[in-house]
């Protein structure tokens, strides 16, 4: 296989190789990400699109099996993509970090914060600058990675950071549709829980862990749905995938959904 260049969410100085700016489009064949410390903001990022498609790309990256090297921020920002709690830096100005993911191996500790983990093709430091063996390390493993691992449907569809930020597009529309917009309105209050509970829908749905259990038709039933709101909600749905998602990524979502609808249907 032929390999394609080291990536970087951010520019660098004084890394003694050359890495090119990371898109999705390049991480099928890069040889690599970094991910350096860049400052901004990680746990908190309502308003930063920016920093939700940096999400969706490393969430790809990871799903690729694309082996990354994180430090600093970007080492809570590849955290966070793994699930973990991201915190404060203590003082003024200090960074955030993230707490190990599930799964990984802590090798240092300062205090309660993970200085320097792994997990699957994942090296994250969480201070800098990063350390000289790292950067060296990772270097010289680039040249040993085996092929990448195929996925599950939820990596198929990038993961349930991709899954969530399409979802709230949904739910955007959704919400500002006149025909869905006064049910949704009507039944739910607190929209962060609401989108918590769909996004662990799809997640257990497309085979990322029992996070969901309930009964869709219960769920729905009372709520006075019938034919045209189905077929308003899957064409906002198709229409949210087809934007926020590739187009195999769309297909795979808007496949079940369909098939969900009908059944919804049936029983409505
Ligand atoms: C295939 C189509 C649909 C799917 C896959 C779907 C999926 C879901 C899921 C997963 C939940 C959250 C369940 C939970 O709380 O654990 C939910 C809740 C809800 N859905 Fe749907 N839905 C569909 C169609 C519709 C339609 C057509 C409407 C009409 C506007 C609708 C309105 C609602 C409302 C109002 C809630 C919140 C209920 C509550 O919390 O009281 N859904 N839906």
């Amino acid at each position: 296989m032929t390999r394609g260049p080291l990536l970087t969410t951010a520019p660098l100085s004084g890394f003694g190789v050359e890495a090119v700016e990371a898109s999705p489009e390049a991480l099928p064949s890069a040889a690599g990400l970094l991910v350096p410390h860049d400052g901004e903001p990680v746990a908190d990022v309502r308003h930063r699109p920016d920093r939700w498609a940096l999400l969706m790309l490393l969430s790809g990256a990871v799903r690729r099996g694309v082996p990354v090297l994180a430090w600093g921020t970007g080492a809570a920002l590849v955290g966070r993509v793994l699930g973990a709690r991201v915190r404060p830096g203590e003082g003024e100005g200090a960074a955030e970090w993230a707490e190990a993911p599930r799964g990984a191996t802590v090798e240092r500790w300062r205090g309660d914060m993970p200085l320097l983990w792994r997990v699957g093709n994942v090296t994250a430091w969480a201070d800098v600058p990063l350390p000289e063996e790292l950067r060296a390390g990772f270097l010289t493993s680039l040249a040993q990675t085996g092929p990448r691992a195929p996925g599950s449907p939820l990596e198929a569809v990038g993961g349930e950071i991709a899954l969530r930020v399409m979802l709230a597009a949904f739910y955007t529309r959704a919400r500002e549709d006149e025909l869905l917009g006064p049910v949704f309105a009507a039944h739910v209050e607190d929209w962060d829980a609401h989108l918590d509970r769909v996004t662990a829908f799809w997640v257990t749905l497309l085979g990322g862990g029992a996070a969901w259990r309930g009964n869709l038709n219960t769920v729905h039933t009372g709520l006075g749905i019938r034919g045209i709101h189905l077929t308003r909600w899957l064409a906002l749905f198709r229409e949210a995938a087809g934007q926020s998602l590739g187009p195999e990524a769309a297909a795979v979502l808007t496949t079940r959904a369909e098939a969900m609808g009908a059944r919804l249907a049936q029983r409505g």
